[in-house]
């Protein structure tokens, strides 16, 4: 199999063109090239496919195996690379995912993309569409208003929760620690798994520095600690607006880079502007 290593603010996965190879079991394909030690290393496996309702389609799937609906760091990438090895001209594109078609803009600096703007679409907030069961919390399953900054006990500690998807769930809590040194290896896990969360859940852990930044650590659902999540940091720059910890324009900084996150007023949609890196190609038997 043929692939390519890229990576947005250091979230990596492995890229295959498959509008030129076939991919078997690509559920155990994603786990065994994900592997740091025994396979490439990533945090998943995107496939770049064609479409007939978008130009390209992106089909995600994390380092174990599980499907994602949308990958905010992974769509800019596969935008720089359709756009680097010629499978279009177009420096604007869609993409269609299982969330759904999104528009990307394309920067494109000697010859190749350096940074991509996607409009993610609207956040969505219902509990149960997110999907979070309300009732966990005491709340009623069946609620319409948006889970803020509602209490959560983890392993002895309360957190204050907001819950937002990006078309995939998120689960963001503001702690006073520097998140730079939370345990997170150990708290990430607890979250991801929690029956609050019947297809568990990102979770996001989050310093407000000042209303227009915010630093983040992030546990992803199928993946673990990454060193940055795009859905993360637009869901995160949507529950900052809605606990007035910020404005609708955000500078987001993650171990592995910053995103530009705004979520729009007027469209109420949600717009990421970040880079996208090409490291290297090969090929593997599988
Ligand atoms: N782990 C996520 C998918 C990858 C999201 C993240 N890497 C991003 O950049 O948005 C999920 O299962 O919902």
């Amino acid at each position: 199999m043929k692939f390519t290593k890229m990576h947005g603010c250091g979230n990596d996965y492995v890229y295959v063109d498959c509008t030129k190879e076939v991919i078997p079991n690509i559920s155990e394909t994603a786990i065994r090239v994900s592997d740091r030690h025994f396979g490439i290393g990533s945090d998943g496996l995107i496939l770049i496919k064609a479409s007939d309702v978008a130009d390209f389609e992106m089909d995600m799937y994390n380092a174990d195996g599980s499907r994602g609906k949308m990958c905010g760091n992974g769509i800019r990438c596969v935008a720089k690379y359709v756009y680097d090895h010629g499978l279009t001209d177009k420096t604007t594109i869609t993409v269609n995912t299982l969330s759904g078609i999104k528009t990307l803009k394309l920067t494109v600096e000697d010859g190749k993309v350096s940074k991509v703007r996607v409009d993610m679409g609207e956040p969505e907030l219902i509990p149960a569409q997110v999907p979070v069961k309300a009732s966990v919390l005491g709340l009623a399953d069946d609620r319409r208003e948006a889970i803020v900054a509602e209490p959560l006990e983890i392993k002895g500690r309360s957190y204050d929760i907001t819950c937002v998807s990006m078309g995939n769930p998120h689960c963001i809590t503001f702690i006073g620690e520097d998140v730079r040194d939370f345990p997170l290896e150990e708290v990430g896990p607890v979250f991801e798994k929690h029956e609050l969360f019947p297809e568990r859940v990102n979770t996001e852990f989050i310093n407000v520095i000042d209303k227009d930044h915010l630093r983040m650590r992030v546990w992803e659902r199928g993946s673990g600690e990454t060193l940055a999540c795009g859905t993360g940091a637009c869901a995160v720059a949507v529950a900052s607006y809605l606990n007035g910890f910020t404005g609708r324009s955000v500078d987001i900084e993650l171990l592995g880079g910053h995103l530009e996150v705004v979520y729009d007023e007027k469209t109420n949609h949600v717009f990421m502007t970040g880079p996208a890196t090409e490291v290297f190609s090969g090929e593997i038997d599988l």
